[in-house]
């Protein structure tokens, strides 16, 4: 583990030059004026006027502990994302061994919300990279999607910001990503398109310029794409 001051420059130079803010989900200025438990509280009660208002009876054994369950479900857990805090470290390591080929993480599995209607959106992301001069450790990878996808979501932000992501942890432009899923608010609700599922891709750098990299890129994961 290192933290390379030419790496360290190049980052911030990187951040410069591509961290324009269009990817970044829309927050209010204060998004983090409550702590936790208070917008626990808060939704609680929220949920719980949701259910009433739908008449359902909340003395009920079952639905008792819903409105907290589902406070605590949003702010722990599927939207746990939204807290800058919880962004993984990601520890990079030397390349050593000047392993110079594309690196693919594939099917790392996606669990997110539509930010839309707060369905689930479920499926796999894949991603490569090429080495600059230093490597991240493999389960860093499903964690940044983890941490991404924990947020309501588009498709197409998220896909971005996981590039970006790992674009600023290697210091390196040669990051791709493409994600396959489901958005249930296609499958279950509205035009109830139970088989359609969505595909997005984020080319950096060299996946930008050529062709061939794709190419190899998508065969690794057995998707045939036309360009
Ligand atoms: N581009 C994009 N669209 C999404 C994503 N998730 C959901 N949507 C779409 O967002 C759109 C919202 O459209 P609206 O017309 O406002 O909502 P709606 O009346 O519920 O639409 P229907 O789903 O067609 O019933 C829908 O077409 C969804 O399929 C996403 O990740 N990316
Ligand atoms: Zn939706």
């Amino acid at each position: 583990m290192k933290t390379d001051p030419a790496l360290e420059t190049s980052r911030e130079s990187f951040m410069e030059d591509h961290f324009t803010g269009k990817e970044e989900t829309p927050l209010r200025e204060d998004a983090f004026r409550l702590s936790d438990e208070e917008k626990i509280d808060r939704i609680r009660q929220n949920v719980r006027d949701i259910l009433l208002t739908l008449g359902m009876d909340l003395n009920d054994d079952s639905l008792r502990g819903t409105p907290d369950r589902v406070a605590k479900m949003y702010v722990k857990e599927i939207f746990a994302g939204l807290h800058p805090d919880r962004r993984p470290k990601s520890s990079t390591f030397d390349n050593k061994y000047k392993y110079g080929e594309m690196l693919v993480e594939k099917n790392i599995t996606v669990y997110s919300t539509c930010e839309h209607h707060l369905l689930p959106i479920v499926g796999k992301a894949h991603i490569a990279y090429i080495s600059g001069g230093s490597v991240v450790g493999l389960s860093k990878m499903n964690r940044i999607v983890d941490y991404y996808a924990r947020r309501p979501q588009v498709q197409e932000r998220m896909n971005i910001q996981i590039v970006r992501e790992l674009q600023r942890v290697l210091g390196t432009e040669d990051v791709a990503c493409v994600i396959d899923a489901k958005h249930l608010c296609v499958n279950s609700r509205g035009i109830r398109d139970v088989d359609s599922s969505t595909v997005t891709s984020e080319y950096g750098g060299r996946f930008k310029e050529e062709e061939s990299l794709r190419r190899e890129f998508l065969e690794y994961i057995n998707l045939d794409t036309e360009f």
